[in-house]
Formats: structure tokens, C-alpha cells, sequence
């Protein structure tokens, strides 16, 4: 049973021996292409095929003018194609919350970080070859753009001279690619604020590195539609979750991956989670700038984990926390803005004018985490130990002022912290960059039931102390997160279809008008959800890589 966050209590994760210690393997050939098949379940009579179209897109465009798969409008008379089209599929992937260790992650300290049941979904449509056009279709950012497959510059990334060993194409980008991108970058929202064009262009060019790297000119025409339920820029990962649906999805379609099957072998779940977890580190590098990895190593692979990168020339340390344990946590979002780059260039700074101070708060931090998890892994920790909750929580607090030290908090943050401190309920830190985004409070023990959204837990405070915060952080704007911890990583459901309480033949097909009309969370998680969206139970179609 997973325990939830904002009325929860984190999941002692299932699966996994605890300090498992896994080295990344650094043995891919250079762009393989395994033999490794999806398993998909045998094409299914569900209607998915796209209608082909004769249009074809002259140059990069917005489309406004594509219909619902977002294929242009069919002129009169076309004749219509009528090969059939790989059907349409999904991939999925998590948010984070980082427990202990934010920033300190980056300078080559450990980090401790468990998946969220908020998640991304990536929804993919094939189009007729004669298209020749991939679409973006982002709604949460309102990005629309569709590139001609043919005008974008192959030849670039597929020089000889750009044979490069795989270890370094998925450690660093190459300047002159990322140069030979920018002209097909910047039609993209070009009539958009300056900020806002900022947020869509990371997420374009995210996408369009990695399908530069990743596919070729034969790349089947697509459109690409993401939607998800993590607030972006809050902390919670968005962008690794991002980063993660595009790369596992472009391996996927270059036929990179084995599996996910049901029955499939934990060392070969580990090796395809290892290459999605490698390209999404790149999708990062051209978000972030300077990512620690932390972010999208649990939004692919789930649950919990132990990080540490120490040199950025070799793979990270990655613990995975197999018994996680259900921690009863509250989740609050400042609802303010910020930027990771951003935060992560105010400590790089503080480090160049106070090195030896700025030194020390990142030891300190350090000695934070490792603490925390000495304690979460030593045998005998029980989370409803009033004394070891009081242990935890102090850890929280100490987390949190060597953030506070090192420049990443925010007024809001500060408010949002004095209010849980006013009443009494826990112990509270910011989670991810900083900078505005998000809080976790670990709440303290008391004995009295809590029934209210805040808490269910057992252990948790009074619900009339958790329901007064409630007003309070709610007059103050900020917004409480119920999620899960410890769920699982990257899943794909292909074909896009669901037979669960469906009355449609051969279960409800997923397509892209469905997608997009979804409302809000819950129409989203209703629709495609994992886990059901809270209707319990998880949805058998979805299969997950599990190590
Ligand atoms: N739902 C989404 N759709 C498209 N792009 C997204 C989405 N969520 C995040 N992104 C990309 O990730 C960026 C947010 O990254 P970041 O500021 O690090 O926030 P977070 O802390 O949530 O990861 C956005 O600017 C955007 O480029
Ligand atoms: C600050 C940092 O440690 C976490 C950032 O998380 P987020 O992007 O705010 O979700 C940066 C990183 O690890 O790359």
C-alpha cells in the first residue's frame, strides 16, 4: 500500500534489498540499436490507425491549423493512404521530492530522493510517412510546434566526425550541435514573453537533441503530446520526468529497448533503465545547465535512492532504498516561481567568493544526509518511534537552515516554514532548487487520529492543529500536494489503450482529443493514470522496467 503525502505517509517502498549498490555500466556502443523488441501487446482491433494525409509542412511552422492528431487539414480530392500506422502509445514517468541533500547533490555530496505518484505522460501518434513532420504538442506550457523532418540538420549530428564513444555523447553536450539546433529553436513561440519562450524552448530543445541524436531522417512522422500533473518549477522534478518520457520514447521508437515485459530480469531492467536514465541526463543538461543527475536517475527508475556523483567524468553512486520507510510527510507548494538554473548558479557563486565557508555548509549537509540514512537503514528504525521521528525531524530542520545559509530560500519559504513551526506540527525544509517551489514538513507523533486531507496517519498531529494550518497556508495561497512516495519509474503502455471499467470493444483507446480534454489532475490520472488515480488498484496495461 502506498502512502501518500499531503494526507500521507510516504511508502515503505516494495521490491529491492536495501543498500543494493549499483555502478552505472558504461558499456553501450556508440547510438546502439539493440535487438531487444517492445513487448506490445498484439495490435488490437481499437481503431488507432491515423488516416493518412498528403499535406506536407514546407518549413518549421506553429500548427495552428492541424487537427486533433495534428495533421494538417486534408486538402479536397487527397487520395488517402492506407498502410497501417504503428499504433499510438504512451510513456510515463515520475516527479521526486528530494528528502535531504538539495544543492549539496551538485558539489559531489549524497542526496536522498524518493519518486512521487504525480507523473508525466507522453502520449505518441504516428502519422502517415508522406507527412514528414514531427509535432510538439505541450499544453502545460503551451507550446505547439511542428518541424519538417527533412530541414533539420542531420548531417550535423551524424557526421563521422561525430562519432563520438557513448559514455561522452550522454555526459556532455556538443556545443556545435547545440549550435547547429538553434535555428530550428528559434521559430519556436517566437511571439512569446521572453520567460515564457525560455520555458518552451528548454523543453524543445530538450527534444529535439535528443530526437537529433536519437533518430534519423527516416524517423516516422509524429506527434508528440505531453501533459502532467507535477507543477513545473515547483521542485518536484518536472523537468527530469520530462526528460525522461522523451528519452525512453525515442528509444523506444529507434528500437533501443527491451522490454518492459512482465517477466523481464532485474539486471536487464536495470541495463534499459540505465540508457533512458543516461539520454534523460542529456534532455537535463539542456533544461538545467548543471544537473546532479539526482532528478532523473529516480524519475526513471522509481522508489528511493541513496545519490552521489562525486567526479562528473564517472558514473554516479546510486543506493537504492528498497525498504523506504512511510515517513508521514505534508507537501506544500509556495506557489512561486523559480528557476533550478537559476539556484544552482547562486551556490556555484557563493563557492567562488566564500569558498571555505560555502565548503563547509555543503560538508555539513553532507553529514546531514549520510545521518539520515544511517538512521532510515539501521534495522531497528521504526518511523512511528516518537524519539527516531524527533531524530528525523531535527535532521529536516538542520537541512534546511544550511540551505537557508547557502542562499536558496525564499520569503515564501520562510513564511510557509514559521507557520508549521507556529503550529507545532513538524519539521520543515525546502525540497528541490529553492528559490520559491516547495516544502516538506516530516510531521511529528502525537496519538490522535487525523481524518482530515492533511493526514491519515495514526501518528500523525491533532486533525484541529493540521485543519487550522490548512486555512492558514491556504489564506497564504500556497497549495497542498496529496502524492505518494516510493512509486514506480518509467512505464510505457502500448498500445494507448485501457481496458479498465471501459465500455468501449477491446478496452478505451487513448487518443489525442481524449488526451487533451482531460481535466485538469484528475481527468488526467482518470484517463491514463498508473495507478488508477486514486481509484485504486494499478492499471494492468501499464508496464514498468522493475530492477
Ligand atoms: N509539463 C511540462 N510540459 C513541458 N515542459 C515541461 C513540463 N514540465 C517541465 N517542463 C520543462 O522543465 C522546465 C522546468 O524545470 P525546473 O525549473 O527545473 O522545474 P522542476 O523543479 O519542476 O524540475 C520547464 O521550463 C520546461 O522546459
Ligand atoms: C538543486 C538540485 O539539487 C535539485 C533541483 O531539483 P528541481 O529542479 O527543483 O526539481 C539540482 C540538481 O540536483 O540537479
Amino acid at each position: 500500500m502506498a502512502g501518500r503525502i499531503g494526507d500521507l505517509r510516504s511508502n515503505a517502498a516494495t521490491g529491492g534489498s536495501n543498500g543494493l549498490e549499483m555502478e552505472e555500466e558504461m558499456k553501450y556502443p556508440d547510438r546502439q540499436h539493440s535487438n531487444g523488441t517492445v513487448t506490445t501487446p498484439a495490435s488490437r482491433g481499437n481503431g488507432m490507425s491515423v488516416e493518412a494525409h498528403s499535406a506536407h509542412g514546407n518549413a518549421d511552422h506553429d500548427v495552428s491549423e492541424t487537427s486533433s492528431n495534428g495533421a494538417r487539414p486534408q486538402p479536397p480530392g487527397t487520395r488517402k493512404e492506407s498502410s497501417p500506422l504503428a499504433p499510438a502509445f504512451m510513456v510515463s514517468a515520475p516527479g521526486k521530492v528530494i528528502v535531504f541533500g538539495e544543492h549539496a547533490v551538485v558539489h559531489g555530496k549524497a542526496a536522498m530522493a524518493a519518486a512521487i505518484s504525480l507523473r508525466s505522460y507522453l502520449l505518441v501518434t504516428t502519422l502517415s510517412k508522406s507527412q514528414r513532420t514531427v509535432t510538439l504538442r505541450f499544453p502545460d506550457i503551451s507550446l505547439s510546434h511542428t518541424w519538417n523532418i527533412d530541414t533539420l540538420p542531420w548531417a550535423a549530428f551524424h557526421s563521422p566526425s561525430k562519432k563520438r564513444k557513448y559514455y561522452d555523447l550522454v555526459t556532455a553536450l556538443d556545443p556545435e550541435l547545440v549550435g547547429a539546433m538553434q535555428p530550428h529553436l528559434t521559430a519556436v513561440s517566437s511571439d512569446a514573453p521572453p520567460a515564457e519562450q525560455k520555458i518552451r524552448h528548454a523543453a524543445a530543445a530538450a527534444f529535439l537533441y535528443l530526437f537529433l541524436s536519437l533518430g534519423s531522417q527516416q524517423s516516422p512522422p509524429c506527434v508528440y503530446t505531453l501533459r502532467s500533473t507535477i507543477p513545473i518549477g515547483a521542485g518536484l522534478g518536472s523537468s527530469a520526468s520530462t526528460s525522461v518520457c522523451i528519452s525512453a520514447t525515442l528509444l523506444l521508437q529507434s528500437h533501443a529497448l527491451a522490454g518492459p515485459h512482465r517477466d523481464q530480469l532485474s539486471e536487464e531492467a536495470e541495463k534499459q533503465l540505465e540508457r533512458i536514465n543516461r539520454w534523460a541526463f542529456v534532455g537535463e543538461l539542456l533544461i538545467h545547465g548543471n544537473p546532479s543527475g539526482v532528478d532523473n536517475t529516480v524519475a526513471s527508475g522509481g522508489k528511493a535512492v541513496l545519490f552521489k556523483r562525486t567526479d562528473y567524468n564517472k558514473p554516479p553512486r546510486v543506493t537504492r532504498l528498497g525498504d523506504f520507510p512511510e515517513l508521514p510527510l505534508l507537501l506544500v507548494d509556495t506557489r512561486q516561481a523559480k528557476s533550478t538554473a537559476a539556484e544552482v548558479a547562486k551556490v556555484a557563486h557563493l563557492r567562488t567568493t566564500h569558498p571555505a565557508v560555502a565548503g563547509h555548509i555543503l560538508d555539513a549537509i553532507d553529514k546531514v544526509t549520510e545521518s539520515a540514512h544511517a538512521l532510515i537503514a539501521s534495522a531497528d528504525f521504526n518511523p512511528d518511534d516518537p524519539a527516531a521521528l524527533q531524530h528525523l525531524g531535527e535532521l529536516v530542520a538542520l537541512n534546511h537552515g544550511l540551505l537557508f545559509s547557502l542562499g536558496v530560500s525564499h520569503p515564501k519559504l520562510e513564511k510557509l516554514r514559521r507557520l508549521v513551526d507556529d503550529a507545532g506540527v513538524g519539521w520543515t525544509k525546502l525540497t528541490g532548487a529553492g528559490g520559491g517551489g516547495c516544502a516538506i514538513t516530516l510531521l511529528k507523533p502525537t496519538t490522535t487520529s487525523a481524518p482530515s486531507s492533511l493526514s491519515s496517519s495514526s501518528s500523525s498531529p491533532s486533525p484541529s492543529k493540521l485543519r487550522t494550518l490548512q486555512t492558514r497556508l491556504e489564506a497564504e495561497g500556497f497549495e497542498i500536494y496529496t502524492t505518494t512516495l516510493g512509486g514506480d519509474g518509467v512505464g510505457v503502455l502500448m498500445p494507448a489503450v485501457l481496458t479498465n471499467g471501459s465500455a468501449e470493444v477491446g478496452g478505451e483507446v487513448i487518443d489525442q482529443d481524449k488526451f487533451l480534454r482531460a481535466e485538469g489532475r484528475e481527468g488526467v490520472e482518470r484517463l491514463v493514470g498508473v495507478d488508477g488515480g486514486g481509484a485504486g488498484g494499478e492499471r494492468g496495461e501499464w508496464r514498468f522496467w522493475r530492477p
